[in-house]
This record gives C-alpha cells, sequence and structure tokens, in this order.
C-alpha cells in the first residue's frame, strides 16, 4: 500500500506508516548541551580553502582576534601549504591553527571534522575558483562550489549546531554577470555567465534558504575581485604582476593575456577578509556586497604595473583584436600581446560594486586603493624575481 508523501494518508485515507520525524528527546550527533551564546564564548572558526589567498590572511586575522583556528586542506603530492607556513611553522608558539585532510565532496569527512572540531564559525571560502577553468571541469566545479556548500550546511545541521553555528560563504560578484545595473549591489539582479557563476549561484540561494527555512546564521559575502602578492599565479592581476617582474629584470620576454578591455573592480584581500569576519559578528545573519566603488579594465593594471618598474606602454593596433599590442615607450620593444587562448567563452565585461551597505551596517571600509594594490604586487614580485625559493 502506498502512502502520500506529504500527508502520509493512504489511498483509503487511513493514516499511513510514514514518518519521518525525528523521535523526541532524539539529538542529532553531537548537539552542543549549552546555549548558543555560552557555546560561542570558545571562538573556534573552522576554514575551507585554508590554504588559499583569502584563507590565509583570515587565519592570520582570526589568530590575532584569540581565535583557535581549524583549517581543512586537500591531500596534493605537492605542498600546498605555502601561504599559511609561516604561522605553520609557528606551531609550537601557537599551537591554535590545526589542519585536517578533507574536502567539500566527501560528506563523512565533513561531519567528523565538524562534530570534532565543534566550531562557532565556519568560512567556505573553499572552491574550484579559477572561472575560465570550470568552463573546463564544469561538473566538478559544480560539485564542490555548489553540492559543496549544500554538504557543509547539512553537516553543521546534522552535528546539532544549527543554531550554535555562524556561517560564512564566499559568494562572488560573478552572480552579476551579464550586469544589468551598475554599480552592483545587494538588491542588482543575477545572471551568471559561467559554470563556476551558475555553481556559486546554487551556492548563494542554499546559504539564504538554509537562513531561512532552519534560523542558521548563514551569510553571504559577495565580493568583488581581490588581489594580493598572495594571489594565485592565474588569475590576471598576478599574472601580471609576475610578468612585470620578470620582464623588468630580463628573465621574460613577452605578457601573453586575453580580454584586455574587460573592467574589475578590485580591491586588497587583506581588507576584504576583515569583511568577512564582520559580517559573522552581526546579530542577524544577511548578504553584503564587499568592493571598492571604483572598476579598472585590465589594460590600466598592465599601464600601471609596467610603470612600477619603469616602463611606459603604448598601445598599437585595433582594440579588442589580437592584433593589438603593448609597446614599451622607450625601446619600441613588444612587451604584450593578446593571445585568444584566455579569452572565455562568455565574458563577463564589467564589474563594479558598491560597498554602500557593509559600510553602513558593519562599519567596513577598504584601507588599500587600487594604485597601493597594483604597486605592493609589483614590489613583492620584484623581490621574489630576484630569488629562485617564490611560487
Ligand atoms: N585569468 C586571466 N584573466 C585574463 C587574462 N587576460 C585577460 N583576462 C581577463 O581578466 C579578467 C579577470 O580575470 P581573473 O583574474 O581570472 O578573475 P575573474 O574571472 O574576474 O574571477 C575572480 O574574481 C571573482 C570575483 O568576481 C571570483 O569569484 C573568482 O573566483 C576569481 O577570483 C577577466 O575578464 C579575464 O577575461 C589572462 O591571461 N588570465
Amino acid at each position: 500500500m502506498s502512502a502520500d508523501l506529504q500527508t502520509g494518508k493512504t489511498p483509503s485515507g487511513h493514516k499511513g506508516s510514514l514518518s519521518v520525524a525525528m523521535a523526541p528527546g532524539v539529538q542529532p550527533l553531537g548537539a552542543p548541551s549549552v546555549s548558543p551564546e555560552a557555546y560561542r564564548k570558545r571562538k573556534v572558526a573552522l576554514i575551507t580553502g585554508i590554504t588559499g589567498q583569502d584563507g590565509s590572511y583570515l587565519t592570520e586575522l582570526l589568530l590575532e582576534k584569540g581565535y583557535e583556528v581549524h583549517g581543512l586542506i586537500r591531500r596534493s603530492s605537492s605542498f600546498n601549504t605555502g601561504r599559511i607556513e609561516h604561522l605553520y611553522k609557528d606551531v609550537h608558539e601557537r599551537p591554535k591553527m590545526v589542519l585536517h585532510y578533507g574536502d567539500l565532496t566527501d560528506t563523512t569527512n565533513l561531519v567528523y571534522i565538524i562534530s570534532s572540531v565543534q566550531p562557532t564559525e565556519v568560512y567556505n571560502l573553499a572552491a574550484q575558483s579559477h572561472v575560465k577553468v570550470s568552463f573546463d571541469m564544469a561538473e566538478y566545479t559544480g560539485d564542490v562550489d555548489g553540492l559543496g556548500t549544500l554538504r557543509l550546511l547539512d553537516a553543521i545541521r546534522t552535528c546539532g549546531l544549527t543554531n550554535h553555528v555562524r556561517f560564512y560563504q564566499a559568494s562572488t560578484s560573478e552572480l552579476y554577470g551579464k550586469v544589468v545595473e551598475t554599480p552592483q549591489s545587494e538588491t542588482t539582479p543575477f545572471y551568471p555567465r559561467s559554470p563556476y557563476g551558475v555553481a556559486k549561484l546554487y551556492a548563494f540561494w542554499i546559504v539564504k534558504n538554509y537562513r531561512e527555512s532552519y534560523g542558521m546564521h548563514a551569510s553571504n559575502g559577495i565580493l568583488f575581485n581581490h588581489e594580493s602578492p598572495r594571489r594565485g599565479r592565474t588569475f590576471v592581476t598576478r599574472k601580471i604582476s609576475r610578468a612585470v617582474a620578470e620582464i623588468s629584470l630580463g628573465q621574460q620576454d613577452c605578457l601573453y593575456l586575453g580580454n584586455l578591455e574587460a573592467k574589475r573592480d578590485w580591491g586588497h584581500a587583506k581588507d576584504y577578509v576583515e569583511g568577512m569576519w564582520r559580517m559573522l559578528q552581526q546579530d542577524e545573519a544577511d548578504d553584503f556586497v564587499l568592493a571598492t566603488g571604483e572598476t579598472h579594465p585590465v589594460k590600466e593594471f598592465v599601464e600601471k604595473a609596467f610603470g612600477h618598474v619603469g616602463i611606459t606602454i603604448q598601445w598599437e593596433g585595433e582594440v579588442e583584436s589580437v592584433e593589438e599590442v603593448g609597446k614599451c615607450a622607450q625601446t619600441g620593444r613588444v612587451l604584450v600581446r593578446v593571445d585568444p587562448r584566455y579569452f572565455r567563452p562568455a565574458e563577463v565585461e564589467l564589474l563594479h560594486g558598491t560597498p554602500a551597505k557593509a559600510e553602513r551596517v558593519l562599519g567596513w571600509k577598504r584601507k588599500c586603493s587600487f594604485d597601493q594594490l597594483v604597486k605592493e604586487m609589483v614590489e613583492a614580485d620584484v623581490e621574489g624575481a630576484k630569488r629562485a625559493d617564490r611560487d
């Protein structure tokens, strides 16, 4: 005999035996016996993606604030902990950072880590974060960036921490994609333009849904591009700063780039992780844009970066064509070329955010200007290029 899943009634109208409610008194795994307020006094953070740019800055910030920090790292045959090595080396003086092998695709592992760590704050920074790569690895990106977020939220619920943990989701300005208004704010409609953006859209909504469905303190930080000397080498700013450093030292001839006209709102990652933390200190969870309020084309980043090593770039050839080149004004040498291999099947042409809500509600303000950011990145890469041990 089959029963209606909604009502539990059989076709004859009798109450069926289907029941999915938890028996009275049964608590989910490891549910704390203390109130959420008492529980939060412990200050224990779990960061997925701790080995990334943002993870490393956030770890520094939280350790400074007296947190015990736990991080999820993926197993790799090569070292992937370079950005947190300086914190890890100090492990005897600072026993407050603990790393766990784990992955957003492994539910059992997430449940195990959360039940043993009992975090008070969870920062979900782990992702396949490269937009171009997401076109090549669309399913994987959806699994990690989209479903991975769901697994993490459900692991928190399974461990009975629904009302005890505060959750931060690394949402992104890539959600705006083909932008419908400028500047983009928390109320701008989304139109993602890549498998990455679409996966992040799912994550954004599942976070919001769990907040509304289960009362979880779960917030989305809609972060515009944020960079630093710790930025991965395949993102455009770091690719440029490294190449400029190497060209200036005679170690590289030419920089090959894709779309030079794309515009981004670039801030400093160190400023942005402070915004993440502030979101979790609010009484109410909510969604916030973190941005600088400025937008600059890739070309301008190139010009400014070369400017820091004394090279003036002159553009020649037809704009937005592969024939366009950037020449050194002093010597006439071609230093920048367009390579269509770096074009994306669908491009996000313009990102320009407004941080007004974050400034008003969180009291957040970015400190680093665009010029300072470019300078810091180029200087760090010039120093790095002189050494053999940089990443
Ligand atoms: N990576 C890369 N991008 C290039 C290149 N040449 C031009 N670009 C253009 O430079 C822009 C920025 O590219 P990325 O630095 O790769 O960043 P992104 O695609 O904007 O994505 C980053 O920011 C998002 C926030 O908006 C993040 O969500 C995402 O994970 C990533 O960090 C894009 O329009 C891209 O087409 C190149 O050689 N490499």
